[in-house]
């Protein structure tokens, strides 16, 4: 009974409990409702603020990767790994993940890059008759020296040398993967091969050496890269040039292959050019050169983990031993006719304003007086009002000629200058042959240096190279740079434009070495060099540092042409031989461009006794060649040139080139140019005026005639003296009087005399893909 009521009592509790809450819960539901919410907010957010950080991850940004290799390089690296420090590391922070774009596979690659505070250099060395063994020892002892002079406090230090003999070494050690070298610190470090290699065309440990690197290179296991985490590579070979003469005949051939699998294995971190010595002659002096490179990079490498510019590991087509030839780059392709305005349009924007605008722009600027400029060309429209605008800059950063020669390879230097590197000198650097101006004058094309003070040109010749988008302008009305900047620029850039050739393959330690020092300046890129209102001084500025002169001109300025002071060279372009050829080819914005050439002919025979005179003649079949032999004879003997340089047309095979009405029928073949020249020759004989034949250069259709004047004895002395050249100048002054035969050199060698063909003999000739061509 107890219990019933007990149950009851509790129900009924129950019941009124419910009520209660039911009635409380209706009459403040909302307040309720909306206390419940702002508490859980307050809560969510005193959490999130009191919250422990943890790593923000974030993906690579694969733009802003930098395509060069770097350091610790892993090749078949596809994963994205999550930031954790390594004791290697640098610093104690989380490990950066980098995006990397690796053109070989064409894949996107993620790698990781640390740089170890260590760089231990190895030099491998093989030797039969102990020679190289020494040389290594002694090799090392000086490196060390000379790396313990780098200032690494804010790079990487150097360890001791290690110098290790590849017959006793295990090459899966070193040739499989790096090895794994602890430095002082206890930490791995990061490694750079070196080679000192003899050539032996017997079975020696070079073989098993070459064999070991091929398999490695084709073993499917491993990766066809696996050397790529080595800072970089750089091989030196000795041979015996009384039994193996030339590459050809296997002087230092071993080396020539280490080095090339080398770049295989690597990914192509070749630090410096292959280097080769004769071990009985002049070892000693290419070592030193091709060692003090090797430190240069080294110093480059402790400070900044990679190999620094070049096209190293680029993928670049340029590194390719197949790398197409480059267009002609010595101003004989084909015109593209493009975006150059035309004459009207020339016209309707009046010329006028240059003149004035130029006027102002000389009195702006100090220094010695400019050259005096052409204004001479549109008659009436002289006279028209002056603007009030100051004058503009010729080749404006943002203009699409600026993006356009760019994209051709071009520094443009200030606002009106451009350099190049040429393709000669990139051949010369690869022991594949100089241009034509070596057999004929001496000029070594890895020491030359292509520019132009002037983009700018009065003419718009059909064959022109320059793609149609340079200015053009018979009066010069742009803002005129310093010559002081020119000079800088252009030789920086030209620098900076060889120093990116050094890992290529193939290209030679020697000549690399020297065409660090330039010797020769071709002023014939594009425009017209002695439009440039500062073209003396700047000519000043190149003989004073023993930069000879090659000057090419248009034949349309003889006020220019008969202020010039000394050149080494002195060219004319004689395009065509009469007043109608002359206009369908050169296409002239003068009008009385005739009359202009006719007095630049006139100068040159005035100065022929003063200037190297040269008339260069640039066939084009279908334009000027053609019934033209006596025309041309007629213009040499009104000039009296001392030498008349023929040379095919190159086509580039723009499609605007065709629009010029210039197909590849109008390239003449050498035996063309072979024909032309012979009749010139014999009509400027029958006219007895004292010119022969003198060189050739088959390789880029061109022929020499020269004036008797520069043969002696019966042989021909077309190379120039400089040394002689510059004494002359610094003695008797930039106007003094001296002949062309002062400074005649030696006898033209035996190999680029007329008959001869005119290959470099030191070097090899390769066709379009890189292979040598016989005989
Ligand atoms: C049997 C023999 C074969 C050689 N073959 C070549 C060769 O093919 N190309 C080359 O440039 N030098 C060749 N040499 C020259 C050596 O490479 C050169 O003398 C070198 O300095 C030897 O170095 P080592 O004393 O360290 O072995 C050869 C020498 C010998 C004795
Ligand atoms: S002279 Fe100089 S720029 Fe001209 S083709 Fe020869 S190397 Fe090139």
């Amino acid at each position: 009974m107890a219990d019933a009521r007990r149950s009851w009592a509790t129900g009924s509790f129950l019941q009124d409990a419910t009520h209660v809450a039911i009635e409380t819960w209706h009459a403040y539901r909302t307040p309720i409702i909306l206390t419940t919410f702002f508490v859980l907010f307050g809560l969510l957010i005193y959490l999130h603020l009191t919250e422990e950080r943890g790593q923000l991850l974030v993906l690579p940004k694969i733009y802003e990767q930098d395509t060069k290799p770097q350091p610790e390089q892993q090749l078949d690296e596809k994963v994205v790994e999550l930031p954790k420090a390594t004791a290697a590391s640098k610093t104690n922070g989380p490990r950066r993940i980098k995006g990397e774009l690796n053109k070989p596979n064409k894949t996107i690659q993620i790698q990781e890059v640390s740089r170890s505070e260590e760089i231990q250099v190895l030099v491998f060395f093989s030797s039969i008759t102990a020679t190289t063994q020494k040389v290594a020892s002694e090799y090392a002892q000086t490196l060390d020296k000379a790396l313990s002079g780098i200032d690494t406090t804010s790079g990487a230090s150097f360890l001791p040398i290690q110098v290790l003999d590849l017959a006793e070494v295990d090459l899966d050690e070193y040739f499989i993967t790096p090895p794994k070298i602890k430095g002082r610190n206890g930490s791995f470090v990061d490694t750079f091969y070196l080679f000192l290699i003899p050539s032996y065309n017997i079975d020696t440990i070079n073989d098993t050496f070459l064999e070991h690197m091929n398999e490695t290179h084709h073993d499917f296991r491993i990766d066809t890269a696996a050397l790529a985490p080595i800072l970089g590579y750089s091989v030196f070979g000795l041979g015996d040039k009384e039994g193996w003469p030339t590459e050809d005949e296997g002087f230092c051939f071993q080396a020539k292959e280490i080095d090339k699998w080398m770049a295989k294995l690597t990914g192509r971190k070749r630090a410096y050019p292959l280097g080769v010595g004769d071990s009985k002659g002049d070892f000693k002096e290419r070592l030193a050169e091709w060692s003090s490179g090797v430190v240069d990079v080294l110093s480059l490498v402790s400070q900044t983990g990679s190999l620094g510019e070049g096209v190293v590991g680029s993928g670049d087509p340029i590194e390719s031993d197949d790398e197409e030839e480059a267009e002609d780059d010595d101003g004989e392709v084909l015109f593209d006719e493009g975006s150059v305005p035309n004459m009207s349009k020339l016209k309707q924007q009046g010329r006028i304003d240059d003149l004035e605008d130029l006027g102002r722009m000389i009195k702006k600027e100090s220094g010695p007086a400019p050259v005096a400029v052409d204004f001479t060309s549109y008659g009436k429209r002289t006279a028209k009002k002056a603007p009030t605008q100051a004058p503009k800059e010729m080749v404006p950063k943002e203009s699409p000629t600026y993006k356009s020669l760019t994209k051709q390879g071009y520094a443009i230097v200030g606002s009106h200058s451009g350099v190049k590197i040429c393709r000669w000198t990139k051949s010369a650097l690869r022991g594949r042959g100089s241009c034509y101006k070596f057999s004929f004058y001496g000029i070594n094309s890895h020491q030359c240096m292509e520019t132009t003070p002037s983009l700018s040109c009065s003419n718009k010749c059909v064959f022109c190279w320059r793609h149609g988008t340079n200015p053009v302008g018979t009066n010069w009305r742009w803002v005129v740079d310093p010559p002081e900047l020119i000079f800088a620029g252009v030789k920086e850039n030209h620098y900076k434009k060889i120093k990116v050739m050094r890992g290529v393959p193939g290209v030679r330690a020697e000549r690399f070495a020297e065409a660090m020092r330039i010797r020769h300046c071709a002023l014939s890129l594009v425009g017209e060099p002695i439009f440039y209102p500062h073209i003396n001084e700047f000519l000043a500025m190149l003989h004073a540092e023993r930069i000879s002169s090659f000057l090419v001109c248009n034949a349309q300025h003889p006020d220019q042409l008969a202020a010039l002071r000394h050149v080494t060279q002195l060219y004319v372009s004689i395009d065509a031989s009469n007043r109608e050829s002359l206009r369908r080819i050169d296409r002239p914005l003068h009008r009385d461009f005739w009359e202009r050439f006719q007095r630049c002919l006139e100068v040159l025979r005035a100065r022929r006794f003063r200037q190297r005179t040269v008339f260069r003649l640039t066939l084009v079949k279908g334009f000027n060649v053609e019934d033209e032999v006596a025309g041309y004879a007629d213009l040499v003997e009104k000039a009296l040139p001392c030498f008349v340089e023929i040379k095919g047309v190159t086509y580039c095979g723009t499609s605007t080139s065709a629009g010029a009405g210039l197909t590849m029928g109008n390239v003449p073949f050498y035996h063309e140019v072979q024909e032309f020249v012979t009749a010139l020759e014999a009509e400027l004989q029958r006219r007895g005026l004292g010119y022969g034949l003198a060189a050739e250069h088959a390789h880029s259709c061109c022929v020499l005639i020269a004036s008797e004047r520069f043969r002696v004895d019966g042989r021909w002395h077309t190379v120039i003296d400089y040394d002689k050249f510059f004494a002359l100048l610094e003695e008797r002054g930039p106007d003094g009087e001296f002949t062309p035969e002062e400074y005649m050199g030696p006898a033209t060698p035996e190999w680029a005399t007329w008959g001869n063909g005119g290959f470099d003999p030191r070097d090899t000739r390769v066709d379009r893909k890189g292979r040598a061509i016989e005989g």
